[in-house]
């Protein structure tokens, strides 16, 4: 998380202590976008920029109420989006730059864009109810489309556009030829991002008439369209000619349409590239679990709200039609923000991308783990005392074959710790029975996925079995792992380093959070 971007309550809020607060921050949190789309509304960051800084001043500019606007800007404080100086009011810099109007880097018409989505999410247990779609109050005259139009067109090229240098980033390692189409391109500004890293490349930017219409008057220089062709049609109709193009482009195109529409559309692109071309998808999938891990299944719900049959489909689903239709080479990324790439076709690096070790948070997660972090077994912290906390304050000592007096001895940890590279570390809940199946999982999607060292280590006296035998012999060493502390790791520290604060359970209802290790090489 970006240290000058407070995480909001309900991304913080750690359920295993005080449970009820994290449900209360999720009911409040439509709040706090409620806010941002007031002071949106009275311009509040580009009156302040402009120097309506005192609040006399400021609610003037606003034509606004001085108290009512003090507590609004009390909350803009909380939320770090402004700040207070002798009695002057100051933008932060996330607010100068993407919230005043003034500003190259505006966003602001693109975040009050999110409201238009809002009404229909009041209407979600009715569309997750009844058979049919709540009606869409009617558009009311023709310059009420075009205004609407255009404000769609421009918020989604003020998006793209932000996101454009992470995604030129993924391609930039693969090599690939024009011509370049760009498929539902909207404004263009991610095709036109590409073709600069191509001086002689050529590219066509497809849409619909409206939508073409719009981006010219968006990017009124003749410049910004150099090298492009612009072209209106429906990508379900238009006669492109197959094996014509080096890159084809489908960023946040194949969520407008329902699961056979875009298998199909998907199929309809793999045709128009040529021998070695490649396919660009970005998109929101929902079983991407990178840095927003809930964004994609969110913005499936949106496409289900506001779309007539529109479905943020799984990453896994499109890299699976790809296959069908012959594309076998491909990766999937996650950008920093919150949507993911895939880039399939030429000589794209192969596998499903879960030879990157980032991945294995995601597989985590998917597993059902509450987080996941990469770690190294240089940061994985070790000590003599953890295992002596176990023989002097555990009422279980002595009882379990996979802790002390039997664990594996510090020592033979560290030199067991200097055979792997990478560890992964997980954050789960009780039950713990289920936690340890997770963990089992976990190890054996990594051996299945080419890594046989994959040695996952517990929380707690292992729960396979209700008890050890009193032979003390394991009747299941197949599924019994070590306990992380039992074999000297100081939990605590090493959850510590990924970022994750231990606390000890201390009142009734707080439940303790389980920490696992998978070691991989
Ligand atoms: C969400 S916008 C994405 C725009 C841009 N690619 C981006 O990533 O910001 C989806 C675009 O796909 C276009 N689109 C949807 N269906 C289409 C179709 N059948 N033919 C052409 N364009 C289509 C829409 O008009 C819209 O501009």
């Amino acid at each position: 998380m970006n240290p000058i971007i407070p995480a909001l309550p309900f991304q913080t809020s750690d359920p295993a202590h005080k449970q009820f607060q994290y449900l209360e921050d999720l009911a409040t949190a439509y709040w706090y976008s409620e806010v941002l789309f007031a002071a949106l509304d009275l311009d509040l960051f580009s009156w302040i920029e402009r120097g309506a800084d005192r609040i006399d001043k400021l609610a003037d500019a606003a034509g606004s109420r001085p108290e009512a606007l003090a507590r609004l800007l009390r909350v803009l404080k909380r939320t770090a989006l402004v700040h207070a100086i002798d009695g002057r009011w100051v933008n932060s810099p996330q607010a100068r730059m993407f919230l005043v109007v003034e500003s190259a880097d505006y966003m602001g018409d693109f975040f009050l864009y999110r409201r238009y989505m809002q009404p229909r999410w009041s209407l979600l247990a009715e569309r997750v109810s009844l058979p049919d779609r709540p009606r869409q109050p009617p558009i009311t005259s023709d310059a009420d489309y075009r205004t609407r139009n255009e404000q769609y067109v421009r918020s989604m090229d003020r998006l793209v556009r932000r996101k454009s240098p992470e995604i030129l980033s993924i391609l930039e390692h693969e090599s690939w030829r024009g011509p370049l189409l760009d498929v539902g391109g909207g404004a263009g500004s991610l095709g036109r991002a590409i073709l600069k890293t191509r001086p002689t490349a050529s590219g066509v930017l497809f849409d619909l008439a409206e939508v073409i219409r719009a981006g010219r008057r968006i990017h009124p220089c003749p410049g910004d369209w150099a090298r492009t062709l612009s072209v209106a049609g429906d990508f379900r109709r238009h006669p492109f000619a197959s094996g014509s193009f080096g890159l084809v482009i489908m960023s946040n195109f194949l969520h407008a349409y329902g699961r056979k529409t875009a298998r199909d559309l998907l199929a309809a692109a793999v045709i128009l590239l040529r021998p070695g071309g490649l396919i660009l998808i970005h998109d929101y999938f929902p079983d991407r679990l990178g840095i927003r891990p809930h964004k994609g299944a969110f913005y499936d719900l949106n496409m289900m709200l506001n779309t007539y049959e529109g479905a943020c489909h799984e990453s896994r689903d499109i890299v699976g039609w790809l296959d069908a239709v012959g594309v076998k080479r491909v990766v999937v990324r996650d950008l920093e923000t919150d949507t993911s790439v895939i880039l399939a076709g030429g000589d794209v690096g192969g596998g499903d991308g879960i030879d990157d070790p980032e991945e294995w948070t995601s597989v985590a997660r998917e597993i059902g783990f509450v987080d996941a972090a990469m770690t190294t077994p240089a940061d994985i912290v070790t000590a003599h005392w953890p295992a002596w906390k176990c023989r002097f304050g555990c009422k279980g000592y002595g009882r379990h074959r996979q802790c002390p007096p039997y664990a594996m001895p510090v020592e033979a940890l560290r030199s067991l710790l200097a055979e792997y590279s990478r560890a992964v570390l997980v954050q789960g809940s009780p039950p713990g029975r289920d936690f340890h199946h997770r963990l089992l999982a976990l190890e054996r999607a990594a051996l299945l996925k080419g890594f046989p060292k994959a040695l996952a280590f517990g929380a707690g006296p292992c729960t396979v079995c209700d008890r050890c035998p009193v032979d003390d012999v394991c009747r299941h060493p197949e599924k019994a792992r070590p306990a992380m502390e039992a074999c000297g790791i100081d939990v605590y520290a090493t959850a510590g380093r990924v970022g994750w604060p231990l606390r000890p359970v201390r009142d009734r209802g707080d439940w303790v959070t389980y920490v696992g290790l998978l070691l991989l090489e």
